[in-house]
C-alpha cells in the first residue's frame, strides 16, 4: 500500500480519518514508482505513463479494456525500446495506423492467458435440479448449470512463470468470471457466481476461488476490485466473509476455516483501517464506512473516457481528485451513478460531481456489521471465546451506527448519509433495504409497516421488468431505467428476512418478475445478460462506457438462487398452482401499513403476466 499517512479532517458535523497512499498525493509523472501496482513490474504499462497514455488515448479500440488485456510479446524492456523508435520516427506524432501496427507488433490478443478448462467436480444432475417444479424452468436451469464451464477459466503454467508479460494477477485455482469483457475474476460478483456454484454442488471449484481471495489477502493485505494488476489500487465491496459462510454452510468444512481464519480477519481489518470514518450525531461519534480508492491517474482500463471527463476541470488537483471519486465509484461496485453526485441543489449534476469518498453508502456498513457478527460466528465455531466476544461487540457497535446514523423513522428506510453536507440522501435505491438483508437491524425494534410504506411511495412496483437502481434517469448504467441482479437479489432477501407475511408476498413478486423477465430475454436470444431494464420484462440494460456484455455470472448465479428458493411457487406462466402460491398460499394477516401495497402488487401481476406473453 506504499506509504501510509494518517489524516484528520472536519468536515461540518464528520471527522474523518483517513489513510492515504502515497500515490495519491504525487501529481501524474510517467514514470513515477508510486504508481507502481503491488502485483506486478510491468506498471508502466498496464497501469500509467507515457506509452498507456498514447496508445489509450488514440482511440484504436473500441473497448479502452482491451488494451489492458493484451499479453506482451517481449520483456518490457524491449517493448519499450520499441515504442521508443515509434515515437522517434514518428517525430513524437504517431498516427492511430502507426500506434496500431505498434501494438501489433509488441502485443498478442486479449484472452492469451488461458487455456481449456473442464472442472472435474462439474456434475450432470445436480440435486437442486429435481426440486424446481416448473419443467421450462428446470431445462433452464440445467442450461445455466451447464454455462459454468462455458464460464471457467484456468491460467496457462507458463503464466506463473512470466507474471510480468500480463496485466492479469497470476492465481493458482480456476475461477468462474462474469463473462464478455470480464475475463477476469471480480470480487463482489463472485458472491452470487459462488452460491449458484454451490447449488451445483461444485465445492471443489468454490473452494479455489476462495483460496485464491485469501492467498491475495495474504500477499497483499487486500482483495483487488478484480483480477488485473490495474484494479490493484482498489477493492469492491467485502463479501469474502459472505461467501466463506455460504461455503461453510453447504460443506461444513471447519479444517478450511480454522486454517484461514487469520486471513480471514485480515481482510476485515483491511476494510476497518482504510475505510471508516467517524461521524458525528448529537454530539456522540459513530464510526462507519466509506468506499475510498486514492490513487493518481485515470482508470487503466478506463483511461480515454476519464482523461476526457476530466479536461473540463481546472487544475490538475481537482482533476487528480476526480479520478480518485471515480476509482471510489468503481470500488463500490456502482461505477457510474447519480448516487454519487453531490450538487448544489440548483445544478442536477454530471459526472465530474461524482464524490463517492463523501457519502455513507448503506449497503457497505450493513456488509461490515454482518462481517463482524459471521467473524464472530466463525471464531464461536472455533471455540475462541475472546474472539468471539471481540467481534460480537464490533457488531452490536456497528449496528448502533447504522441505526442512529443511517436509519430515519421518518422516512421509513436507511438512507445514504452526505459527509459533505452532514445530512441523509433521501433518493430510492434498492441498497436502502441493505440492513435487512444482512441482518444489521434490531428485530424487536423493527418497523416493516413504514418500510412497506416507503416502498410503496417510491412507486417502484411500476416496474415490470425488475427494481430500478435508482429513479434518475442519467445515462449512467447504475441508474434507471437499469435493473441489476445483486440488487433484485438484495430487495427480495431483505423482505424475506422481515418474517412479515405481506413483505414476504412481495418478495416473492419481485423474483416471479425478476425470473420471468430473464427467461423471456433468454427464451428469445438465448442469452444472459449482465443488466436489465427495469421498465419492461425481457428489456436489456444498457447506458454506461461498455455495451452491456452477456454470460453472465452474478445474473445466473442469482436466478439459480431464485429457482431454488421459490422451487415450488416459480412458474413461467400463471396456472392454477401460480394463483394457489403466494400471497393466498400464505396465512393472511393484514397490517393496515402494507395492505394497499399489496393489493397493487396483486393487480399489476396480473397486467405483468399479461405483458410478458404478448
Ligand atoms: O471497465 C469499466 C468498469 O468495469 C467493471 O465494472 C462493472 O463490471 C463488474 C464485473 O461484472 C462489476 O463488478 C461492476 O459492478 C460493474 O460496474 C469494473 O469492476 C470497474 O472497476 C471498471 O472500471
Amino acid at each position: 500500500m506504499g506509504v501510509q499517512r494518517l489524516t484528520s479532517v472536519r468536515v461540518r458535523t464528520v471527522w474523518l480519518k483517513v489513510t492515504m497512499p502515497k500515490a495519491c498525493r504525487m501529481s501524474l509523472m510517467w514514470d513515477s514508482p508510486s504508481l507502481q501496482s503491488p502485483f506486478s513490474a510491468s506498471s508502466d504499462i498496464y497501469c500509467y505513463g507515457e506509452l498507456l497514455h498514447t496508445v489509450q488515448m488514440s482511440f484504436i479500440f473500441p473497448d479502452s479494456k482491451t488494451f489492458v488485456d493484451m499479453k506482451m510479446k517481449y520483456p518490457r524492456n524491449e517493448i519499450w525500446q520499441r515504442f521508443r523508435e515509434m515515437m522517434n520516427r514518428t517525430d513524437n506524432n504517431p498516427s492511430p495506423a502507426d500506434i496500431s501496427s505498434f501494438v501489433d507488433e509488441t502485443f498478442d490478443p486479449p484472452g492469451s492467458e488461458f487455456e481449456d478448462w473442464d472442472p472435474i467436480d462439474w456434475i450432470p444432475y445436480p440435486k437442486f435440479l429435481k426440486k424446481i417444479r416448473d419443467p421450462v424452468f428446470r431445462g433452464w436451469a440445467r442450461h445455466l448449470h451447464l454455462f459454468w464451464k462455458e464460464l471457467g477459466r484456468q491460467m496457462k503454467y507458463e503464466v506463473r512463470n512470466n507474471t510480468d508479460l500480463y496485466s492479469i494477477i497470476y492465481v493458482q485455482h480456476p475461477v468462474i468470471v462474469p463473462g464478455g469483457r470480464f475475463r477476469e475474476f471480480y470480487y463482489w460478483d463472485s458472491y452470487w457466481i459462488i452460491r449458484g456454484l454451490l447449488l451445483s454442488e461444485m465445492h471443489n471449484t468454490v473452494r479455489g476461488m476462495l483460496e485464491n481471495f485469501l492467498s491475495m489477502v495474504n500477499t497483499y493485505g487486500f482483495i483487488p476490485n478484480g483480477g488485473r494488476i490495474y484494479y490493484s489500487r482498489r477493492s469492491q465491496p467485502p463479501l469474502l466473509i459472505p461467501m466463506v459462510k455460504s461455503y461453510m454452510d453447504a460443506t461444513k468444512d471447519i479444517e478450511f476455516l480454522r486454517k484461514n481464519i487469520d486471513t480471514i480477519e485480515e481482510e476485515f481489518q483491511y476494510w476497518m483501517k482504510n475505510h471508516s470514518v467517524v461521524v458525528v450525531k448529537d454530539g456522540k461519534g459513530y464510526t462507519l464506512a466509506r468506499y475510498s480508492a486514492p490513487s493518481s491517474g485515470p482508470r487503466p482500463e478506463s483511461y480515454r473516457e476519464d482523461y476526457e471527463s476530466a479536461q473540463v476541470l481546472r487544475t490538475e488537483a481537482e482533476r487528480q481528485n476526480h479520478y480518485t471519486q471515480l476509482k471510489t465509484a468503481a470500488e463500490s461496485g456502482w461505477d457510474f451513478s447519480t448516487r454519487w453526485y453531490i450538487t448544489n441543489s440548483s445544478h442536477k449534476g454530471s459526472l465530474t460531481d461524482t464524490m463517492t469518498q463523501y457519502i455513507i453508502p448503506v449497503e457497505l456498513n450493513a456488509i461490515l456489521c454482518w462481517n463482524a457478527q459471521l467473524l464472530s460466528e466463525f471464531y464461536d465455531t472455533l471455540d475462541m471465546a475472546n474472539k468471539t466476544m471481540q467481534y460480537r461487540r464490533l457488531a452490536d457497535m456497528w449496528l448502533e451506527a447504522v441505526d442512529n446514523v443511517l436509519w430515519h423513522d421518518e422516512v421509513g428506510i436507511w438512507l445514504d448519509y452526505d459527509l459533505i453536507n452532514g445530512v441523509k440522501r433521501n433518493h430510492f435505491y434498492p441498497t436502502n433495504l441493505a440492513p435487512l438483508w444482512t441482518g444489521c437491524f434490531k428485530r424487536r425494534d423493527l418497523q416493516v409497516g413504514k418500510i412497506m410504506k416507503y416502498l410503496e411511495r417510491s412507486q417502484i412496483m411500476m416496474y415490470l421488468g425488475g427494481i430500478p437502481t435508482s429513479l434518475e434517469h442519467s445515462g449512467e448504467q447504475w441508474d434507471y431505467p437499469n435493473a441489476w441482479p445483486p440488487l433484485q437479489y438484495i430487495v427480495i432477501m431483505a423482505l424475506e428476512a422481515t418474517e412479515d407475511i405481506w413483505a414476504q408476498n412481495l418478495a416473492v413478486e419481485f423474483a416471479t418478475r425478476w425470473v420471468r423477465s430473464n427467461f423471456k430475454t433468454f427464451n428469445e436470444s438465448r442469452v444472459m445478460y449482465e443488466k436489465y431494464d427495469a421498465t419492461f420484462p425481457g428489456g436489456h440494460g444498457s447506458g454506461g462506457e461498455y455495451v452491456n456484455q452477456i454470460g453472465f455470472g452474478w445474473t445466473n448465479g442469482v436466478i439459480l438462487e431464485l429457482l431454488e428458493k421459490y422451487s415450488q411457487l416459480l412458474t413461467v406462466e400463471d396456472d392454477v398452482f401460480t394463483t394457489e402460491r403466494g400471497w393466498q398460499h400464505r396465512p393472511l394477516h393484514i397490517n393496515s401499513a402494507s395492505s394497499s401495497l399489496v393489493t397493487h402488487v396483486i393487480s399489476l401481476t396480473v397486467i405483468s403476466t399479461a405483458l410478458l406473453f404478448l
